[in-house]
């Protein structure tokens, strides 16, 4: 049995279409990506996932509940944890109190062991905390009382660098112990760190579910070689493309083995070699189509980190305990 299980699952509001005939299914122990732009229907199969929206068509089970029953999800989402994209805590109360509250609902086992690593100040009222500290926060309630699953919208939005390097972490030894890990973003690099497996969602339809190996193979290598002389006929190898030239530097997208191309650029003078992995930011605008065009470089930005963010349907108290 899957940890999740899409199918068909269609969600409309009105004449607006939130996601469409959406299949897709997470293995036990596993860590998915669920990666696409704003408004492209990530938070709406969350919280249909949840129970919390009803699906318009379709079907879905989350650890073999059906979420459109009740009764089903009551007792699974025991073994859940949720962690919401708009956390919704009451801002009078301190951190321990709000914690407080989800372990006298669901438990609380793992709660010293993930203030070891999560560290917002317990004792201040949620009103003085940062986005970064309620963010932590939100963490640990999610996983305190050692959930099979956790399903989190955009778990790293507030978190500074080292904080999400510490997220990233600690999602990869949960990995390892067995949790398995849904996950929404729109940070393509921060999926790439942590994520088995990553499905891209466009316009409320999932348009690819793969490994994020795969994912990267087939954007291609971008590869970066200087040669003495001319170097004519350098970017002729089968699996080249986009091949330019700048300055003495040979640039492309190169998508065969290496043997062949190695084969290929002995038969040069070469005085330097760079084969890099494609930034996923190609990779994604490969699915998207968009006009948007990656700088050429390489370099692996986090674009739309802070583009300004649709307005989230109307938020619930974090723990997913809203009515089902
Ligand atoms: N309560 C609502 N009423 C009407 N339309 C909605 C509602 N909630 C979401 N939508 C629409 O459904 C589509 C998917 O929105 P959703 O919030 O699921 O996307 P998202 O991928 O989570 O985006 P973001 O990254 O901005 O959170 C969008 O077109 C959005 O405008």
């Amino acid at each position: 049995m899957a940890a999740i299980e899409v199918r068909e699952l269609t969600k409309t509001y009105g004449e607006v279409v939130g996601i469409e005939s959406l299949s897709f299914s997470v293995g036990k122990g596993e860590v998915f990506g669920f990666l696409g732009p704003n408004g492209a229907g990530k938070t709406t199969t969350i919280r249909v996932l949840l129970g919390l929206l009803s699906p318009t068509a379709g079907s879905a089970e989350v650890l073999g509940a059906d979420v459109t029953s009740e009764s089903d999800l009551i007792e699974a989402k025991r073994r859940i944890g949720y962690l919401p994209a708009d956390l919704g805590f009451d801002e009078d109360v301190t951190g321990r109190r709000v914690l407080d509250y989800f372990a006298s609902i669901r438990g609380d086992e793992r709660r010293a062991e993930l203030l070891e690593i999560f560290t917002p100040p317990l004792d201040r009222e949620i009103r003085e905390y940062s986005s970064g500290n309620r963010q932590m926060l939100g963490v640990i309630q999610a996983f305190m009382h050692d959930p099979d699953l956790v399903i989190m919208d955009e778990p790293t939005s507030g978190l500074d660098p080292l904080k999400q390097e510490r997220f990233n972490e600690f999602v990869r030894a949960e990995r390892d112990r067995g949790t398995t890990v849904f996950f929404s973003s729109h940070v393509l690099s921060e999926v790439r760190r942590v994520c088995d497996r990553v499905g891209i969602l466009r316009e409320g339809e999932l348009v690819a579910a793969e490994d994020v190996e795969s994912l990267v193979d087939r954007g291609g290598k971008r590869v970066r070689v200087q040669v003495g002389g001319e170097g004519s006929g350098l970017g002729d190898v089968e699996g080249a493309t986009d091949v330019r030239r700048l300055g003495d530097e040979h640039r492309f997208a190169y998508a065969g083995d290496y043997g062949t191309l190695l084969a290929h650029l002995a038969s040069y003078d070469v005085v330097d070699v760079e084969i890099a992995e494609p930034p996923l930011e190609d990779v994604f605008m490969h699915y998207y189509g968009g006009s948007e065009d990656s700088d050429g470089e390489g370099n692996e930005s986090d674009a739309g980190e802070e583009s300004g963010r649709a307005p989230e349907p109307a938020s619930e108290p974090a723990g997913g305990d809203a009515d089902a």
